[in-house]
């Protein structure tokens, strides 16, 4: 096993700038740059010298096997917030047969070395890309194992369900089958439930982890636009007193009051025979259709139908006279606050719907395990048996205890370098 390092600091001039080792030969580089350090968990201050050349003054701490981040022997050290040392020390470290480490490479020791499990890797990979409040704390729940134990749970159940089933074949006679005790089939129906209720929750989960679409629709000159540049109070779109100004769709991303939302703008529906803009309206009802709200946006006393349900209608252009409903002036800035208010409603009700389950993976291999669930109890115990170790690999590979191999590169390579 190589041992590797890398800034755990962004790059660039700052207080400090943290390098990590991690690897058999930690502690030793450590040593052979700082002096001996006899205790592990203790920091330091020392010089670092390679060789005459002093390389800075740090503070130095090493970590023994088992009892760090990554479960290998690891330093850590402090260095003056300056480039030239990190590159400099870097130097030392490579010549002294450390390697630079890949991006993500420290969490997958971690969890090869049984320190995290997969949901708490991906946990970690959201929290640290989190960018509003929800997410973060949406993040920090499966970052901190929730996840994992909840589905080590379930699986400890099927674990013994099956040793029950199990039992019961092998002590049944060869003529008289032995009765599958009762509790198989209570254990059975509440790992099902569980699952279940676990999957329910995955859409309004995954939505959130992501970001909710809010598409700003309407006619030509609605003032889409205009709504856009003020939700982000900078000029994003282009805005004109020609219909049919916008035709590719801009996204603005937002935090509004923790959610995560990105806001589109689309190009004005109506019928054109220039077919740039007949592709933009195409473009704009496709993602429309899929966003999760659409702001339904137009002129006073233009008669609108909502295109989907629940989508929001309101008025703009409330400076030049009142209308009814909603009513906005992207201009004055009159009830934007109070159409951000009802953005915001809509969504704190999706956001309620979600649970844990916020990644794909994870609730394939939910589903996996659902449908191995989904058997007959008048089934053979044989056939029981089979089906309920089916389901409980199931619930081990969504933690990673087996079958983990093919996603480790997709989810820790969307780790930085020093992570
Ligand atoms: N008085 C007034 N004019 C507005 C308001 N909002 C937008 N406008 C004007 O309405 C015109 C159209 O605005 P845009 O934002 O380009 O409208 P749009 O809906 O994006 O138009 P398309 O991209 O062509 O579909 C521009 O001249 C804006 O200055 C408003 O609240 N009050
Ligand atoms: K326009
Ligand atoms: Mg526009």
């Amino acid at each position: 096993m190589e041992t590797i390092f890398a800034e755990a600091t962004p790059p660039g001039r700052g207080g400090v700038t943290v390098v990590r080792l991690s690897g058999p030969m930690a502690r030793e580089a450590l040593e052979s740059l700082a002096g001996s350090l006899s205790t592990p968990r203790r920091s330091y201050l020392r010089s670092l010298r390679d060789g005459q050349d002093l390389i800075d003054q740090a503070l130095v701490i090493w970590f023994e096997q088992g009892q760090s981040f990554t479960g290998e022997e690891v330093a850590e050290l402090h260095l003056h917030g300056a480039p030239v040392i990190a590159n400099r020390l870097a130097q030392a470290l490579l010549v002294r047969g450390l390697r630079r480490a890949e991006a993500g490479e420290f969490t997958r020791r971690a969890f090869l070395n049984g320190r995290i499990d997969l949901a708490e890797a991906e946990g970690l990979a959201d929290l640290l890309s989190s960018e509003t409040e929800a997410q973060r704390k949406l993040a920090m729940r499966t970052a901190d194992g929730e996840l994992g134990r909840k589905v080590e749970a379930l699986r400890a159940n099927l674990v013994r369900a099956g040793a029950l089933v199990e039992a019961s074949i092998d002590f049944a006679d060869e003529e008289v089958p032995e009765d599958v005790p009762l509790e198989v089939f209570n254990l059975l129906d509440l790992v099902r439930s569980e699952v279940e209720a676990m999957l329910r929750t995955y859409p309004a989960t995954e939505r959130l982890r992501q970001g909710y679409e809010v598409a700003i629709i309407g006619p030509p000159n609605a003032g889409k636009s205009t709504l856009l540049n003020k939700i982000g109070q900078r000029e994003i779109a282009l805005v004109s007193d020609i219909a049919g100004t916008t035709r590719d769709i801009l996204e603005l991303r937002a935090d509004l009051r923790g959610l995560p939302v990105v806001f589109l703008d689309t190009a004005g529906l109506r019928d054109s025979a220039d077919p740039i803009e007949t592709m933009g309206v195409q473009r704009a009802m496709d993602r429309a259709r899929n966003a999760d709200l659409r702001i339904h946006l137009s002129d006073q006393g233009v008669r609108m139908e909502p295109f989907f349900d629940g989508d929001l209608i309101v008025r703009s252009k409330s400076d030049l006279g009142t209308g009814d409903g909603l009513a906005i002036s992207a201009l004055t800035g009159s009830g934007i606050e109070a159409l951000l208010d009802q953005v915001y409603d809509k969504l704190r009700v999706r956001a309620a719907n979600s649970g844990l389950v916020a990644h794909r993976r994870q609730a394939e291999a939910l589903e996996r395990a659902r449908s191995a669930l989904d058997i007959d109890s008048s089934l053979s115990p044989e056939f029981l048996a089979e089906a309920i170790r089916q389901a409980a690999q199931e619930l081990a590979t969504m933690v990673g205890r087996v079958g983990a191999e093919d996603y480790l590169d997709e989810i820790f390579s969307s780790f930085c370098i020093g992570k």
